[in-house]
Formats: C-alpha cells, structure tokens, sequence
C-alpha cells in the first residue's frame, strides 16, 4: 500500500467512527444542541435534529408549531437544531406573563434578534432594548392621546376610506373587475400612517408605490433568517447573479426602502424651513426630530429612517391583515356579516358617517364588531409569534429551566387555537364568545390573548389599530358587499407577520 493510500484509509476510518460517534451523541437531536431534561423535544433526525422538517413546513411553520403542541400534549417544549441558538416554545399564559411582565428585565429582543432584523428595523423601536428602546416609546406614545384620536386620526381613516371608495371599490362594482382585497387594504393602512405619522400624502391607493414590494421582501428574508442557516450566503450569491435575473437583491430592496424613508426625512426638513403647519407640527416625525437621543444628541438621518421603517411595519402590516383576515371571516360566515351590518347601521347612519367627530364617539359603541374583530385577532393574529433571549439563567412558572442565551419564543397563533386555554371549540370562529350575558365585550388576560403583545412593550398602538378597524370594518360593510371569486383559495402565509399567499380576490357590489 502506498503513503497517500494509507492516509487516504486511515482519514476515511477517523471520520466515518467521527459520523458514528455524531450519530450515537445525536441520534434525534441538532449538532451541538442535545435534549435536555426539564423540556420536552420534537424528536428529529441524527445530527439535523428538526432543521429539515421546519424548511419542509416554512409556509405553514405557525400550524405545524400547533400541530406539535398537540401530538407532544404539552404546553412547552424544544426544538434543536444544529447551528441556530436552542429554541424553547411556550402556549402557558402563566410563562408568557413571567416572560413579558415578572422578570421582563431578563429577557430582551436581543443581538440575535437584532442582526436578524437589522436591514428591517435598524436601531428603532422593535429592535432595540434598555435605554434607547425606552427613549423611543416615551416619544412615540405622546401622539396617542384622546384630543388626537377624536379630532385627527378618526379623519385621516375617514378620508382613507373614501379615496378607497373613489378610486377603487365604485370603480371596481361598476366595471365588475375583480381586485385584491388584501392589497388594497395594505395600501389604506399605509397612506392612513403616512398622513398621521408622517403628514404625507402617499396616495397608493391611487397608484401602487414600488417601496412596498422591496418592504414585503425583507420581511419575507428575515423571517427565513431565523428558519435557515446559511440564508445569507445564498443571497449574497444570488446579489451576484441578479444581472442575469429579473429578481431584485436585497441589497437593492435594502435601497428602494431606504430612499423611500429618507425622501421623506428630506422632504420634511425642507418643508420646515418654508413653513409650519398644525397637522406636521405635532406628528411623529415631529416629535422624533425634535427629540433627543440618549446621549442627548438630535437624532441623525438614519435613526429617523429607523423610525420610518419601525412604524410603517408597525402601522401598515399589522392592521391590514387583521382587516383582511377579517373580511375573509364575514365572508365565510354570512350570517355573522349580517350582524355586523345591522350594528353598523344602527350606529353609523348617513350624517355620522360624514362627521369625524360623532364617527369616533359611535364607534366606541359597537360591541359586537369589537367582539368580531377580536376573535379575528385570536385565530389570525397579526404578528403569529414572538421571540426574546434570555439574558440570564431562569426557571418558569411551569418548572421549565432556561439557559442564559437561549431564545424563547411564545406563539399568539397557536396560544388562540389550543383547546386547553379556550376550550373544545378553540379552532372554531366564534365572536359572541368575546360578549358577557350582560351584552358587554369580555375582557381576556393579555397573557392568553397575546395579539397586542403585554407588559412593558405591550403594543403602542392597540388603541389606534382598533379604532382604525372598526372605522374601515364599518364603512366597508356599510357601502360594499363583497363577494369571493370561485375557485380561488385564500392560503395563509407566515412570514414575521400572518399574511396572505395570493391575496384575497373579491368582486364588489354596491349596496342600496
Ligand atoms: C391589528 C393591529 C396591530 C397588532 C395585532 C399589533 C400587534 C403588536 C405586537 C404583537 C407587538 C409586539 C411586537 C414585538 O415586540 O415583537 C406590537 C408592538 C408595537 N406596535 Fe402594534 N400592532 C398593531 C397595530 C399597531 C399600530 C397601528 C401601530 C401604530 C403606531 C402599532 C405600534 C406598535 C409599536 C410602536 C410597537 C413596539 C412597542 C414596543 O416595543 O415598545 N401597532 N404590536
């Protein structure tokens, strides 16, 4: 035998006893991430633990997440995986509170989470932690007051909602075209932010802005970064092949974003100079370029891009797929619709409907629209599931033991699906569960019901997101029947938030 075959047979024999050795140290488990004994565990493959089954389910990871609740009859358990950080998942309401409320101060979005999201999100509010979150939050909340609420957000919905009428549904039920429900509604939640955070009129619902395919991209790649290692390598490899492509990098999504943000900034810095106005004078622009950091520095261009960005994600997504979601619902269940439409009539009659004013007084009233609204938000809720590190080593309320560095994740999607919290019907739509025998809205523990998030981060703008909704559910529903087009099926899609594989297709009638 010669030299190079002897180095050959003897490298061939230290890495197949290497292979059995990782196949007896892993046999159901990630590379370097082994069960552990206080968590129950999704038995996977050797060495790959459950990598290769969370890629086969991405488009649907938030079901099958409930679907392993489930067969493991558990309320938290791990899944490994080989080169991620170990992932713990939890449905009790008892840990989610301790994890968003009890022992908040140990657990942060952290520097995972952040370099993750950080083409997205930057330095702004959903991203960051300690002092320069606080910073942010203290700002931003000056703009939700009862005055602004009344006497401009209830207008700027309202304006909205009839270029809406105007340019797209008339348009749509006199020419009997068929559109996209769910794309409509993302352009009318971001020309209604536009105009109230940031006074511009964007006018997408009048034309399509390009920003909001590269905005939708970047989202869809920061949600497979926590999914798939290597996802990176592979976009960078496409950036060097996109010539030869259609498709755009995302480097080139990080730009078209990042002009979009930054004409704004720059628009408003020259707009200030010639003149003030009451709408600008006050918005959140305003607010966050008067403001000071926490080094007591005005914030630089790009904070303010950061900011931009936090709160379109934050004010556009959200709110329009809680709206899409629920007008799939109304249209599954006709006579819910017709509910809805008697309490909408009742309230919103033909002079309310043209003042601001009266309109946000009413809406306050329409108790079963709220309860619908709700149980969209419990099946469908916007931002399916949530993610933090923990910072130290801690044990939860259910005896779980956690390790510091370990990201932890709790589940709105499947917290509201599981029939442990809400009983034998928990995957059932069913709004009056939200209504009292005394006909008044139940009010649920935000550790159950999650979609607004609870605790110190609790939404900021759960407030406004229903008042837009009921005001948007309302008018719709009033002026429009809508109708779903045969044969075409509304498929979810899980990215960070719960969107809609191909839309929702509707033809629209007007009604008497
Ligand atoms: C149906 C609509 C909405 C839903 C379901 C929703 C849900 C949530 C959730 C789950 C979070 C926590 C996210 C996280 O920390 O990872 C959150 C945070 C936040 N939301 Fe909303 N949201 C909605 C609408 C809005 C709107 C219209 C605004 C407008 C300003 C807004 C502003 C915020 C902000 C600023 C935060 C960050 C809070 C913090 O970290 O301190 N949300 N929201």
């Amino acid at each position: 035998m010669s030299i190079d075959a002897g180095f050959i047979s003897i490298a061939a024999a230290v890495a197949v006893s290497f292979a059995a050795f990782l196949f007896y140290k892993y046999p159901d488990s990630g590379f370097l991430d082994p069960p552990r004994k206080s968590i129950p565990y999704k038995k996977g493959l050797p060495i790959l633990g459950n990598l290769v089954e969370i890629i086969a389910n991405i488009d649907r990871y938030y079901e099958y997440v409930c679907d392993i609740f489930e067969e493991l009859d558990t309320s938290t358990f791990r899944f490994t995986q080989p080169l991620l950080p170990s992932l713990t998942n939890t449905v009790d309401p008892k840990n989610v509170e301790y994890i968003l409320k009890t022992n908040f101060e140990n657990y942060e979005k952290g520097p995972y989470f952040n370099k993750l999201m950080y083409d997205l999100v930057g330095d702004g509010i959903f991203g960051t932690d300690g002092d320069v979150w606080r910073v942010q939050r203290k700002v931003a909340s000056r703009i939700f007051h009862v005055k602004n609420f009344r006497d401009k957000f209830t207008r700027v919905f309202l304006d909205q909602i009839n270029i809406a009428s105007e340019h797209v549904f008339d348009k749509a039920a006199e020419e009997n075209q068929v559109i996209d429900f769910h794309d409509i509604m993302f352009r009318f939640t971001m020309d209604s932010f536009a105009q109230l955070g940031f006074s511009v009129q964007l006018n997408s619902l009048i034309s399509r802005a390009d920003f909001a395919d590269s905005f939708d991209a970047l989202q869809m790649h920061a949600f497979k970064r926590f999914m798939i290692p290597f996802i990176d390598t592979i976009e960078r490899i496409k950036h060097y092949t996109h010539y030869w492509t259609e498709r755009k990098s995302i480097q080139q999504h990080v730009s078209t974003v990042n002009s979009f943000a930054y004409g704004i900034i720059q628009e408003r810095r020259k707009k200030d100079l010639l003149h003030h106005d009451e709408d600008s004078d006050s918005d959140l622009l305003y607010r966050f370029m008067t403001c000071k950091n926490v080094d007591g520095n005005l914030l630089s261009d790009t904070d303010l891009r950061d900011t931009i960005l936090n709160f379109i994600i934050a004010g556009r997504d959200t709110t329009a797929l809680a709206l899409s979601w629920t007008f799939y619902n109304l249209l599954m269940y006709p006579e819910i619709e017709e509910r809805v439409l008697q309490e909408v009539q009742q309230y919103v009659t033909d002079d309310v409907e043209s003042d601001s004013v009266r309109l946000y007084e009413v809406v306050q009233k329409m108790t079963y629209t709220h309860a619908v609204f709700y149980e969209v938000l419990r099946l469908y809720p916007s931002v399916p599931g949530e993610q933090k590190e923990a910072l130290n080593d801690d044990v939860w309320p259910d005896g779980t033991q956690i390790r510091k560095g370990d990201q932890i994740s709790w589940q709105p999607f499947v917290q509201g699906r599981i029939t442990g919290i809400w009983g034998a019907d928990a995957k059932e739509f069913k709004p009056q569960r939200w209504i009292s025998d005394e006909g008044s809205l139940i009010r649920v523990s935000p550790y159950q019901w999650t979609a607004f998030n609870a605790g110190p981060r609790v939404c900021l703008g759960q407030n406004l997101a229903i008042l837009e909704a009921i005001i948007a559910i309302s008018l719709m529903i009033k002026r429009y029947k809508f109708k779903r087009v045969e044969g075409h099926q509304v498929i979810i899609l899980n990215l960070i938030t719960l969107s809609m594989k191909d839309g929702m297709k509707i033809t629209v009638e007007k009604r008497q």
